[in-house]
């Protein structure tokens, strides 16, 4: 018998959310960013907290930040630094700025003040300088003509935005204008700053440029970083890596090929090699990221050749990428069946092991020996172990035990049906607490986007399985054809057919569920974000009326013409198999809209208006078809959440109308309050 209280959506919003660890260069204690939301104020701060590895209990670093992100201990050990956007002698940061505070505690201190902010950083070993990533104007120099530009830009009264660029917004960024990424370098003690590709032609990548985009030598000599070559920059743009020499600012070409992508360059512990990730885009898209290493000639030299290691491996090499201290292995994440753990790929043996085991690891560090891993599951939110040498992984805080053992979580299971083409394909599922076999219940299908991810073990706050059970759904989550982790022919098996091997997989399970004596067939419902949105559109208009009682579709694709508008669709004209100009048949017969026809079953539609990787439109579109053939449908338009739902408010409304919704069509179950207008 399940005991506590039921998991509801207040309860999630009191989850602390814990960020990736960075372990002090003694490995004896980790920093964290710790993220808490108030519920009634709609708000939310994130603090750093230092965690030891040995024992001891955590302390709070900071207190007064709105948001202290990125936490990096220096690798003397004596400081922190961090992202934060604080108040400090009257003056407001209107920007990003990066901070330092003593390790053992005290006040952060603003570095300088990047007019054009500051968006992710590394140390550089002599503990004194650090490199930053900011978007400057490439034609300015010097940091007083950065800081009027952006005065200028700040203070304008138009608010159009004018570009001749292909790659202008990234998820829910609205790139800003004219400015690109470049990396800098800021001296701690005296905040003195230069612009490292400053009269150069480099920048970074665009698309969500971050820490991993580039590293710097073990020496601090040099940094290695990934760039888009191309004129025309792209969010589909294959990045080569260069090699940046401090004293002289000479930029030499490490690795390029035309047909490959390269990301998240890190040095060997001897600077000789760097490890990346590469991925063989022209063969096609999909094709999966590998791991790569690219060695000098002669020490020191300029020139090396590269090659990928994990050819072999058919699993995706997920960054950020961590060298073992004797240079013989290299750390990172990767998916495999519905979990992520963290793996040392050995290079001599070209041979991967799983070092921690997820539920989902998020983050790690490893530093003297010891690592520490941030990772969930699907019945507990992120928490934090510690790996000493020769031991056991040891948790090492409890930021929300006592919050959760107030609760009752379901079980969760993997299962396996057999799909489309008799593959195997699986299947998590959630229960209710204290679930009862003998009792009925109704399934609740949530579809995960991509289409290449996956569900899986892992905990989510926008799609909560806790909170969607501890309604008393039976929570189904299929990873179709197409998923992650499953190996590339899977991954790849959906490309240039969207749509029909995804659906026939989640039938296959509603088949399999339904032979349960728990499942009721009026009682099945089905509810999925993005590509998951798309795919109930889909349903919508081929599964048979009846089968599903009702949808709900958040920032759902729904014309993949209209989709046209979004911020990726160079990657969809791939994945269907041309633009819809010239494939028009191929594009409308993967396309939910072209069977709007056939769709009978009542749909809850959400969309966020700052969602500019699948328009509203998609969503207002869909709504508008299934109001003008007479469908039941409800819309919850957000004029300010994009692609994810993240205030906390606005979440507790999504809750609350996704809950209404599916009552209102659920024959065991009566509609808990008065539905709104
Ligand atoms: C490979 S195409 C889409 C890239 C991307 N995948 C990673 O999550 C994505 O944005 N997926 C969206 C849905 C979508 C699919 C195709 C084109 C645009 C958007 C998602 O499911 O989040």
């Amino acid at each position: 018998m399940a005991t506590g209280k039921p998991f509801d959506v207040d309860a999630l919003w009191k989850i602390e959310r814990i960020g990736p660890p960075s372990l002090s260069p003694d490995g004896s204690q980790a920093v964290v960013p710790v993220t808490r939301y108030a519920m009634q104020a709609n708000t939310s701060r994130t603090a750093l907290w230092l965690l030891s590895t040995l024992g001891g209990r955590p302390r709070a670093l900071t207190h007064g930040g709105e948001k202290d992100g990125q936490p990096q201990w220096s690798p003397r050990g004596d400081r922190i630094a961090f992202i934060g956007r604080r108040d400090q002698e009257g003056e407001r940061d209107g920007t990003p700025q990066l901070y330092v505070i003593p390790a053992d505690g005290g006040e952060a201190r603003r570095v300088a003040t990047v007019a054009t902010g500051v968006e992710a950083f590394r140390w550089l070993p002599d503990g004194r300088r650090i490199a930053f990533i900011s978007w400057v104007w490439p034609a300015l120099r010097g940091p007083k003509a950065q800081a009027r530009a952006h005065k200028q830009h700040h203070e304008r009264k138009e608010t159009g935005y004018a570009t001749s660029e292909t790659l202008y917004r990234y998820w829910d960024d609205q790139l800003p204008m004219g400015r690109v990424p470049h990396l800098h370098l800021v001296d701690v003690d005296t905040g003195r700053l230069r612009d490292l590709f400053e009269g150069t032609p480099y920048e970074l990548r665009r698309a969500a440029p971050d820490a991993t985009t580039f590293d710097i030598a073990p020496d601090g000599e040099r940094i290695v970083f990934a760039y888009d070559p191309a004129p025309d920059k792209r969010v589909d743009g294959r990045c080569a890596l260069a090699e940046l020499v401090l004293a002289t600012g000479r930029i030499d070409l490490i690795a390029r090929d035309a047909d490959w992508g390269f990301a998240a360059p890190r040095y060997s512990p001897d600077g000789e090699r760097i490890a990346f990730v590469a991925s063989h885009q022209e063969r096609k898209h999909t094709m999966p990221a590998q791991l790569a290493v690219w060695e000098r000639s002669r020490p020191g030299a300029r020139t090396g050749r590269w090659a990928v290691e994990s050819a072999e491996w058919d699993h995706e090499v997920q960054a950020p990428l961590h060298w073992e201290d004797d240079g013989q292995a290299v750390l990172f994440a990767a998916e495999q069946r519905g979990r992520r753990h963290l793996w040392r790929f050995d290079l001599p043996d070209r041979r991967a092991e799983v070092v921690c085991e997820g539920g989902w690891v998020h983050g790690f560090d490893k530093a003297a020996g010891t690592t520490v891993t941030l990772a969930d599951a699907a019945t507990h939110p992120a928490r934090v172990h510690a790996c000493l040498p020769g031991q056991a992984p040891r948790r090492i805080e409890r930021f929300n035990d006592s919050l959760l053992n107030a609760h009752a979580i379901g079980r969760s299971e993997e299962t396996w049906c057999t799909g489309a083409q008799g593959d195997k394909v699986q299947v998590w599922l959630m229960y209710p607490p204290g679930f009862d076999p003998a009792r009925k219940y109704p399934l609740l299908h949530v579809i995960h986007g991509g289409p290449h991810t996956a569900a899986g073990d892992v905990w989510h706050y926008r799609w909560s399985a806790a909170v969607f059970a501890a309604q008393g759904y039976v929570v189904a989550s299929v990873n179709y054809h197409g998923s992650s982790g499953f190996g590339y022919a899977f991954l790849d098996s959906i490309t240039h057919r969207w749509g029909a091997l995804e659906m026939q997989d989640i039938e296959a399970a509603t088949e399999q569920l339904l032979r349960e004596p728990w499942a009721d067939p009026r009682r099945v419902f089905a509810a999925g974000g993005s590509y998951g949105g798309f795919l109930v559109a889909w349903m919508n208009g081929h599964a048979p009326p009846g089968r599903y009682a009702a949808y709900v579709c958040h920032a759902g694709c729904f014309d993949w013409t209209a989709m046209f508008a979004n911020d990726a669709w160079s990657w969809h004209v791939q994945e269907l198999g041309g633009a819809y100009w010239e494939q028009a048949a191929q594009v409308a017969a993967q396309s939910a809209h072209t069977f709007a026809a056939s769709m009978a079953t009542p749909t809850l539609v959400i969309h966020g208006a700052r969602d500019y990787r699948v328009p509203d439109a998609q969503g207002l579109a869909y709504y508008n078809t299934l109001k003008a053939r007479g469908v039941e449908a409800r819309l919850l338009w957000f004029p300010d959440e994009n692609h994810w739902v993240v205030k906390p408010r606005n979440s507790q409304l999504w809750y609350g109308e996704f809950f209404d919704w599916l009552r209102r069509f659920d024959p065991g179950q009566r509609p808990a309050r008065k539905r709104r207008a």
